[in-house]
């Protein structure tokens, strides 16, 4: 049985929480409110007392006084009388005695009070009271009042006597609800929509057979100014059929080329953030990585996360060596320094394609395109075009006169204008679409870009998008993921931390630990990735999936994030961007400036071992000297602090002749009358332990606080 609070008491005894309440302060026990729970000790003291004045009630009743509990008591058969009067289906024997019991009554209530019809009144709304309510999520002020079939300012003042000052569009609280239902007598039920919102559940599997080839979604990545944006545009230029809408094209997030009758879709953010938050939201939209590389600078910091970044979404790379037409180019250099990132050539033994271009003259776009062509036939990338479309939002914003504009990649199925539609949080019917080239269009088959209205809210970027054939249900799961995401938002998601490593390792959830290292030389994230990677726990294998000089920045927090993984800093710290995506993306960073303190955290966190984030510091000790009963307050220790202090906000220990009674928090710390915030040693003071009064001359209370473990 859970806990019971004074109004759930007040009702079983038929009083009133205020006089509930009121019997507990004359009997020296002070409760908060109408909510607090009432102890076993105390529904005791309160049984002996109540039944007290009910045998005193009953000689003054005898003696003709009329009292209000009588009153109260009275009325309520009366509303019961009239509930039965209502009632045709009672049986006539029942009936019968019921109109003598009300004839009894009636006269009994015309008596004690003469108001007459506004008694009445009051009498019918009684009547009209539902039993039982039931509401889901929220209910305000005036949604109580409708359900209870009350007038909203009759609940207005009764939450003011609760001390709950409302307006009636206000949202109440769940024990608000409770309380003015119970007041009335009514049962509430708070029904929780179960609706199942995640998207896998209503996607069907395929078979083989309906599955046909789908065009490769492509992602262009590198170093700054290597030609990322010429090489789209190229593409776009010389490969987007032109035409129809006068050739103007749309960017809404990507583009599709053609070649030799062959569809490829370009995404049109170039650069691995964007690809790699979006996959840290868990969006895998990119089939095909180009890594663009220019030959006259090689390979550069970029570089190697954009390789890194591909590596960790497991997406085959293509590199494109860009300006081929520089007379200082020498892609002999690039394809040398990328063989250090296992992307080494055919011609040298390895698999990656390699293709010379200049992006600027439009040079070897044909051959870079059927390469990818090559690989996507490789990479066999099928969907069922016959189902309702699933895919991701990549780009969405709010447009003054169109509302809600998102673009969408179609991953599976086929998404048509009039869809009910789920997309992330918000939901809503595809109203108009059109397609990278600014023409409306009725279907999208997968791979398709698209930009659609018609959603009730503007989505994110990575959110994933489903098609319902039931609108009532796109909506039901659409409001259910909004409530979930506010929630959620609250207290997000947790990632990989060395703290629960160990849990997770025992638990055989952790096989490989992702670790991204950022140091202030290469020299010393070599020798910190080195000495990792030889850290033997059984398995359990370290994968450094990044690592690169300078402060940890934002973009390596988010590969961290989207790959679950922890990153080390030695002797960097993370940038204001990074510290914060940190917190907010719950991704762990662990900051050196030793070489074996990291290393020996690691093999710790990933052997158990690792300490608690919090180390108890004893702050002081005080000796009690004499102890005062204090009948609503408990003992108070009259103490005097041997050294150190005692702080008002420390834990505290009781300790008699060496042996630890009782651990707990500190209730009161007192210098005289005034409540202090310290005492230092030599002074004397009072204190009182919460929920512990066995406290005795010679005793000893020593204050403690937890403090966190500097690990650096
Ligand atoms: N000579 C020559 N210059 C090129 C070529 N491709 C791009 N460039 C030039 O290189 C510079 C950078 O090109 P962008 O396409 O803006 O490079 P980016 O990688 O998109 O750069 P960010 O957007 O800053 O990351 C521009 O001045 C381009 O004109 C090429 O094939 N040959």
């Amino acid at each position: 049985m859970g806990k019971m609070r004074i109004y759930e008491y007040a009702k079983e005894k038929n009083k009133t929480s205020k006089e509930v309440i009121e019997q507990l302060k004359k009997l020296d026990v002070e409760v908060a409110n109408h909510m607090s729970s009432i102890t076993a000790e105390m529904r005791n003291k309160l049984e002996k007392t109540f039944h007290k004045n009910k045998e005193t009630k009953a000689k003054e009743t005898s003696r003709g006084t009329n009292n209000q509990a009588q009153t109260e008591k009275a009325s309520k058969k009366t509303a019961q009388h009239q509930k039965q009067q209502s009632n045709q289906s009672k049986n006539q024997q029942k009936k019968q005695g019921n109109k003598q019991k009300n004839r009894q009554q009636n006269r009994q209530q015309k008596g004690r009070n003469k108001k007459g019809a506004m008694q009445i009144k009051q009498q019918e709304q009684v009547q009209e009271t539902p039993k039982h309510i039931v509401y889901s999520e929220t209910l305000t002020v005036n949604g109580l009042a409708e359900k209870l079939h009350k007038d909203v300012s009759e609940i207005i003042k009764k939450l003011m006597f609760l001390g709950i000052m409302a307006t009636k569009n206000q949202d109440l609280d769940d024990d608000a609800v409770e309380l003015i239902c119970s007041d009335y007598n009514v049962t509430v039920e708070k029904e929780i929509i179960l609706e199942d919102t995640d998207f896998d559940k209503y996607r069907k599997e395929d078979d083989e057979q309906d599955l046909i080839e789908r065009p490769a979604v492509v992602t262009i990545m590198g170093h700054v100014d290597h030609g990322k944006t010429t090489l789209l545009d190229s593409i776009r230029h010389t490969k987007v059929t032109a035409g129809e809408a006068g050739g103007i094209t749309q960017h809404i997030g990507a583009y599709q080329a053609e070649n030799d009758g062959k569809k490829v879709t370009f995404l049109d953010t170039p650069g691995h953030e964007a690809f790699t938050s979006m996959r840290s939201r868990g969006a895998q939209i990119t089939d095909i990585a180009i890594l663009v590389v220019a030959a006259d600078d090689g390979v550069m910091p970029q570089t190697v996360e954009a390789i890194n970044h591909a590596k960790a979404a497991e997406v085959p790379i293509i590199v494109a060596v860009n300006k081929m037409d520089k007379e200082t180019a020498n892609p002999d250099r690039v394809m040398q320094e990328l063989t250090e990132y296992q992307l080494i050539p055919e011609d040298w033994g390895g698999s990656t394609i390699f293709v010379p271009i200049s992006a600027i003259k439009g040079e070897g776009i044909d051959e870079l395109l059927e390469m990818i062509l090559l690989v996507a036939e490789m990479e066999e990338l099928k969907a069922n075009p016959n189902k309702a479309a699933f895919g991701t939002v990549i780009d969405a914003q709010l447009d003054r006169g169109r509302g809600a504009v998102a673009s969408l990649l179609v991953q599976d199925g086929t998404l048509s204008v009039g869809d009910s539609i789920v997309v992330g949080n918000t939901f809503g019917r595809v109203r108009a679409m059109v397609n990278d080239l600014g023409q409306r269009i009725d279907k999208a088959e997968p791979s398709t870009p698209v930009e659609i209205t018609g959603l009730n809210a503007v989505p994110q970027a990575g959110d994933q998008f489903l098609v319902f054939t039931d609108e009532r249900k796109a909506r039901q799961i659409g409001e259910t993921r909004q409530q979930q995401h506010i929630v959620e938002s609250r207290g997000s998601q947790a990632k990989i931390s060395l703290d629960d490593l160990f849990e997770q390792i025992k638990q055989g959830e952790m096989k490989d630990l992702n670790v991204i290292i950022k140091a202030d030389v290469q020299g010393s994230a070599e020798a910190l990735a080195a000495s990792l990677r030889k850290i033997e726990v059984e398995n359990v294998q370290i994968n450094i999936i990044h690592t690169g000089v300078g402060a940890i920045t934002e973009s390596d927090v988010i590969l961290a994030s989207a790959s679950n993984a922890v990153v080390i800093g030695f002797n960097v710290r993370p940038d204001v961007n990074a510290q914060k995506a940190a917190e907010s993306e719950k991704v762990d960073l662990r900051l050196h400036r030793v070489i074996y303190k990291a290393i020996e955290e690691m093999e710790a966190a990933m052997k158990g071992l690792l300490d608690p984030e919090y180390e108890e510091k004893v702050i002081g000790q005080a000796e009690v000297r004499e102890t005062f009963k204090v009948s609503k307050i408990g003992t108070i220790a009259g103490s005097y602090v041997t050294n150190g202090k005692i702080t008002r906000n420390a834990n505290v220990r009781l300790i008699r002749n060496g042996v630890v009674l009782y651990e707990g928090e500190l209730l009161a710390l007192k210098r005289f009358k005034d409540d202090v915030r310290e005492v230092v040693q030599n002074y004397e003071c009072g204190i009182t332990i919460k929920d512990f009064n066995d406290i005795k001359t010679g005793d000893t209370i020593e204050a403690f606080v937890m403090e966190e473990i500097d690990r650096t």
